[in-house]
């Protein structure tokens, strides 16, 4: 009886062998792609991922094993993961655009001055700092191929890349927040597709201490972008902002260059729709706001007045662009949310807590004794005295001294979990934008909402946003900081020819959408906020609602732009707001603010700014003297 003999038939690339997949029958590009990055990299061997359910549980037991990830028994499919201590945020000093001529990447910065627009390297240096890090970086782990869409598989507002990494939690996250599936290979044929390579940089054996089962290089941390070719090369943090390459590298920075070039919008921003359920009549909002603004709660509102419904699309990133009629479309490119965990609960954003219950990974949080996550703002929801594992690993109680999670603790859940996902977030065309809004937190001078007088003047709105942020610098405290329509860590190319690109989209036959500025933070003279905020939120989006839709009577005009009418935005139900305090437009605050705008302006991009930025500054300051 003669046995079949089954010769396992493993593809090899050169002596590499390809664990998964079929190497074979990917496009070919991809395989050239994949070849060169083999060579460079000389990973032990190569997986293509398939974003399947069965590859995630394979892989999360390993990680399980390992000790990366741990189980939350509390909740169905959570886990928890804690990264090295050295390795939790983005890393802006070490991010980097590169292009042959400098002033693609970065605008023309005054002697002087330290730039904040982006860092520009010469591809010359760009070679060494590459050839320091990469050759060799993957020896003894694996090499990931993750295919994903940024975007609905297919979309013409798509995007695919493929992402090579030696972080199998990379690709856990990677397939909740992008479309993972080998339909890309299908979608993308020989076409173009953005080039992400990213490692941890711990080559085998291991030279530097792993700590909490997190492989990374805190020392040699690069973030690598090259426009002109599409690629991301990413080093030394398995961080999500630096790792996960198709949230901030691809979806901000490299689409807002294919943007530029194809004419259309890549922005930070959420996209939301509300629905004024007597009419029925649905407006769709895309807003902009510097961190610790609240974006995400935002775009998850619970109006806390009848007669609206409130359904999020996305709570980051806005691919926008005019479709044959000149209608403004946006996508969210994303699948999932990764948002900030501090500061979330059941008060501020009840949609994000209800997303998160299964399938979500969590970073740097705490975790309760009963198999929960944990962090500062869930105080009230957790039993009391219940045990807490810290994010560094310590035993703690609510009330003790020091934080459960760190400030930057995120939670990684699917989008399509969320209770008020709006039935057409994954529509191939997108959603039409009738408003976008800017906002920042304002803790003087800024009123409530306004509305700009036109498109340029609402591009200025939007290059001058400034926001309070405990500054970077020790014992600084807290500081106005400047945050272009809320790009500054994300700018992929020049910031005045960024400005240039939005002003050319207001030509026929685009209908351009009404800009408008909110400020949810101005406090009192006591220090306390003039406004309650959160859900009472929507009684502004209902006022910024009407505003789109023409109704005349509820604005008058102010030096700064728009103002609602007294008594046109719905109070009921408020407690005493202080109407002429949070309107009050001081002359002097505003004549300072407007320096300050001209003077970030000429000393991070002077050459650069367009002149027509520059005329609204100055229509600007004389309305506000005459004022
Ligand atoms: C849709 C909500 C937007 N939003 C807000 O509109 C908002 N407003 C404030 C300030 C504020 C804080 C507390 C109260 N009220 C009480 C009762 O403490 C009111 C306003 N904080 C806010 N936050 C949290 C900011 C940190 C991420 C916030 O997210
Ligand atoms: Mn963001």
């Amino acid at each position: 009886q003669f046995h079949e003999v089954h010769e396992i038939v493993v593809q090899k690339l050169g002596h590499i062998p390809i664990v998964k997949g079929d190497f074979a029958h990917l496009p070919n590009k991809v395989q050239r792609f994949v070849a060169a990055w083999v060579q460079e990299c000389r990973p032990r061997a190569v997986y293509i991922c398939d974003g399947s359910d069965e590859e995630a549980h394979e892989i999360i037991h390993k990680l399980e094993e390992r000790g990366l990830l741990h189980k939350l028994r509390k909740y169905e499919e959570c886990y928890i993961c804690r990264t090295d201590p050295a390795d939790v945020a983005r890393v802006e000093s070490k991010t980097f655009v590169t292009t042959e001529d400098k002033y693609d990447s970065v605008a023309h910065v005054r002697e002087g001055v330290q730039g904040i627009m982006g860092q520009w390297m010469s591809p010359e240096l760009m070679e060494v700092e590459m050839n320091n890090r990469f050759p060799g970086c993957m020896a003894g782990r694996c090499m990931y191929i993750i295919p994903f869409s940024m975007g609905p598989i297919g979309s013409p507002l798509s995007k695919i890349g493929v992402q090579l990494t030696d972080s199998n939690y990379v690709l856990l996250c990677m397939r909740i927040m992008t479309r993972v599936s080998p339909k890309v290979w299908e979608v993308l044929g020989d076409n173009e597709f953005v080039r992400c390579v990213h490692s941890m940089g711990c080559p085998r054996p291991v030279q530097r201490k792993v700590i909490n089962h997190w492989p990374c290089n805190p020392e040699k941390i690069l973030i690598a972008h090259f426009p002109e070719i599409r690629e991301i090369c990413s080093y030394g943090s398995g961080y999500g902002g630096n790792s996960l390459l198709g949230k901030k590298c691809f979806a901000l920075r490299i689409a807002m260059n294919i943007a530029r070039d194809e004419g259309w919008l890549a922005e930070h921003m959420l996209i939301m729709g509300i629905t004024e359920e007597k009419t029925g009549r649905e407006t769709f909002i895309a807003a902009a706001f510097p961190s610790a603004c609240g974006k995400t709660n935002l775009a998850m509102l619970n109006p806390t007045i009848p007669g609206f419904k409130v359904r999020v699309v996305g709570d980051d990133i806005a691919w926008m662009r005019f479709d044959e009629n000149g209608e403004l479309y946006g996508i969210n490119p994303e699948a999932g949310f990764f948002g900030v965990a501090p500061g979330t609960n059941m008060k501020t954003n009840p949609n994000a807590m209800l997303t998160c219950l299964k399938n979500s990974i969590f970073t740097n949080v705490g975790e309760t004794a009963d198999g929960g996550f944990y962090w500062e703002g869930l105080e009230d929801e957790v039993d009391k005295n219940i045990a807490i594992t810290t994010w560094l690993g310590e035993n703690w109680r609510i009330g003790q001294p020091g934080k459960a999670a760190h400030p930057n603790a995120r939670f990684t859940c699917p989008a399509g979990q969320c209770p008020i996902i709006h039935p057409k977030w994954e529509d191939p065309k997108g959603v039409p934008i009738s408003a976008i809004i800017f906002g920042g937190r304002r803790p003087v001078g800024v009123p409530l909402v306004y509305e700009a007088f036109s498109w340029e003047h609402g591009v200025t709105v939007g290059a001058c946003v400034k926001s309070e942020a405990t500054a970077a610098a020790e014992h600084v405290g807290k500081q106005i900081m400047h945050d272009p329509m809320a790009m500054r860590p994300f700018m992929g190319y020049n910031f005045g020819k960024y400005l240039g690109h939005w002003l050319s989209l207001n030509k026929a036959p685009h209908k351009v959408p009404k800009i408008f500025h909110v400020n949810w933070f101005r406090l009192n003279e006591k220090g306390q906020f003039l406004w309650p905020g959160f859900g009472d939120n929507i009684r502004v989006l209902d006022w910024v609602i009407r505003r789109v839709h023409e109704e005349e009577s509820i604005a008058v005009k102010s030096p700064i732009g728009w103002l609602p009418k007294k008594g046109s935005i719905n109070m009921d139900g408020l407690g005493p707001v202080d109407w002429n305090e949070l309107f009050s437009l001081p002359k002097h605050y505003w004549e300072d603010d407007i320096r300050e705008s001209r003077r970030f302006l000429e000393d991070q991009a002077n050459g650069d700014v367009p002149p027509a930025i520059w005329k609204e500054l100055d229509e600007l300051e004389k309305r506000v003297k005459e004022g």
